[in-house]
């Protein structure tokens, strides 16, 4: 028996997917890990890590299978000097298909049938699974106090959304951003004559929106880490 992630909605290729989270074990301490088979090694600094994810804490990344015809790839991602392993569709996923990475190893124990049609008999769907739309609100996370509330924290929590940290006073991270100031000049010359109407309009010209525009702005997110990183948390062109 074994499990694996599945998306409940479609995924565009170079979404953000989820976080595979564990504790941090540096080189030392590698020996202490608790079981292998929830162990990503990898280097950092020049060091050799590994996050330790045999700990059950609800979490979907240690529960992403190896695939050699994969639809994800993890990347490192430095947040003030600590790495987070995200996943990212590298194409588009359909509804139902099961989410999967290259572990990086030719000769893993289940290689001979991996990527072959028995490879999806043996996962079965874990619940909550991924959908579409929840990775979305776990991009869109910064500080603002809405985002921090204690309400929006049960909320997420509650419907399994994992976050990631954000650093403080960046929303040139945060692609919303962008949008909300498309919303903003589409609405310009738009003279609502009370709420109602201004909550109409609002709605309309977010619909207006093409998800390629969004889809655009989401593939941007490695580079906008990148170039707060390179301008040492100073503001970019982002
Ligand atoms: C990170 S866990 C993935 C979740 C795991 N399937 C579970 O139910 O907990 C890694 C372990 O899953 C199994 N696994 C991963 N990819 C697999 C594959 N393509 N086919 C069969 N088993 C796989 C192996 O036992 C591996 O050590």
């Amino acid at each position: 028996w074994s499990r694996g992630v599945f998306a409940k909605t479609p995924i565009l290729q170079g979404s953000f997917i989820l976080e595979y989270r564990g504790t941090l074990v540096e080189k030392g301490k590698l020996g202490k890990i608790n079981n292998n088979n929830y162990a990503y090694f990898f280097k950092h600094g020049g060091r050799d890590c590994c996050i330790d994810a045999s700990l059950d804490d609800g979490s979907l990344g240690r529960l992403v299978n190896d695939s050699q015809k994969p639809n994800g790839k993890i990347k490192k991602i430095d947040l003030g000097g600590k790495p987070h392993l995200c996943l990212f569709a590298i194409k588009d996923i359909n509804k139902d298909d099961e989410i999967t990475y290259n572990y990086g190893g030719q000769d893993l124990p289940w290689c001979s049938y991996c990527g072959q049609e028995l490879c999806k008999f043996v996962h079965e769907p874990v619940a909550p699974a991924i959908t579409g739309s929840e990775v979305t609100s776990a991009k869109e996370q910064d500080l603002a106090p809405a985002h921090t509330a204690k309400s929006t924290k049960s909320w997420l929590n509650d419907h399994g959304v994992g976050v990631l940290d954000w650093p403080a006073n960046s929303p040139d991270l945060n692609p919303i951003e962008n949008l909300w100031s498309i919303v903003k000049r589409k609405m310009r010359n738009k003279r609502p004559k009370h709420a109602d109407e201004l909550k109409a309009t609002v709605k309309e010209t977010w619909a207006s929106i093409p998800p390629q525009q969004c889809h655009k702005l989401i593939t941007s997110i490695p580079r906008r880490i990148e170039a707060v990183i390179k301008a040492k948390g100073a503001p970019t062109k982002y």
